[in-house]
C-alpha cells in the first residue's frame, strides 16, 4: 500500500468536515463521517484485523483499569489487539490520521489533547458490549473516543450496531460499515455494541489529558 496517496479520503480534514466534526460535538456530543478511510487502507487494516484473529494474537477484552482490570465476558465478549507504531505500514497511516484527528481536535475545541491510544477489535458472531462509559472512574484521562469500521458489505438485518444513548435523547443506532468514522465525548456518551450475525471488526481509540500526579 503507497500510505502517502492512499491514506485519506479527499473530504477528510477539508474545512466543512473540521466544522461539522467542531459543531457535532460540541452540540451533541458525537460526529460521524462515513468515508473517512480510503478503501485501500480499510482494506490493509481489515486484513491485519483478521489474520490477527486466526493467528490467535487478540485476547478477551477486559474492564477497568489497573489492578481493578478484569475479565467480565457478561459485560463484553470482543477480542483486542494493541496498537503500537511501526507495527505495519497500515498502522502506521491510521495514527497518522489520529494525529491529524487530534490536531483538529485541539484547534477547534481547545481540548488539550496529548496523546492516542487504541486497539482492534474483533467481535465474533454474537459478541457484544453492554452499555457503558468509556472513561473509568478513578482519575481517567480518556477525554474523546473514536470507533472506525472495517467490515465490507454490511447489511441492514446482519445487526453489531454501536448504539448511542445520548442524555435525555432517544437512542441513535450506526452499522458498522467499512470506512466509518464515529467520535464521542469518553465521560459523556452511554454507548452499547449490539451483537451481529456476523463478525465485526473495527480500531477502537481515545484522546487522552495527560495526568497530573
Ligand atoms: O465498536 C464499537 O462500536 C464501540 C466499542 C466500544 O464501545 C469500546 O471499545 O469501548
Ligand atoms: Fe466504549
Amino acid at each position: 500500500m503507497n500510505v502517502t496517496n492512499a491514506t485519506f479520503n479527499g473530504d477528510s480534514f477539508n474545512e466543512v468536515f473540521n466544522a461539522k466534526l467542531c459543531a457535532d460535538l460540541r452540540d451533541h456530543g458525537w460526529f460521524q463521517h462515513n468515508l473517512f478511510l480510503s478503501s485501500e487502507l480499510n482494506h490493509s487494516l481489515a486484513e491485519e484485523c483478521l489474520q490477527l484473529h486466526l493467528s490467535d494474537q487478540l485476547k478477551p477484552a477486559t474492564i477497568g483499569q489497573g489492578q481493578q482490570r478484569s475479565l467480565h465476558t457478561n459485560i463484553r465478549s470482543d477480542q483486542i489487539g494493541w496498537l503500537h507504531s511501526g507495527q505495519s505500514r497500515a498502522c502506521d497511516a491510521y495514527l497518522l490520521m489520529m494525529e491529524q484527528l487530534r490536531l483538529t481536535l485541539n484547534q477547534t475545541l481547545y481540548l488539550g489533547l496529548e496523546d492516542y491510544e487504541s486497539h482492534f477489535s474483533f467481535y465474533e458472531t454474537g459478541a457484544f458490549y453492554s452499555k457503558h462509559l468509556d472513561r473509568f472512574h478513578h482519575h481517567d484521562a480518556r477525554t474523546v473516543s473514536v470507533v472506525i469500521y472495517l467490515n465490507d458489505d454490511w447489511l441492514a438485518g446482519q445487526g453489531g450496531a454501536l448504539r448511542l444513548h445520548p442524555h435525555n435523547l432517544a437512542t441513535h443506532d450506526i452499522a458498522p460499515l467499512a470506512c466509518r468514522l464515529v467520535v464521542f465525548l469518553s465521560a459523556e456518551m452511554l454507548h452499547e455494541v449490539l451483537p451481529a450475525t456476523r463478525n465485526r471488526m473495527s480500531l477502537t481509540g481515545w484522546f487522552r489529558l495527560r495526568i497530573s500526579t
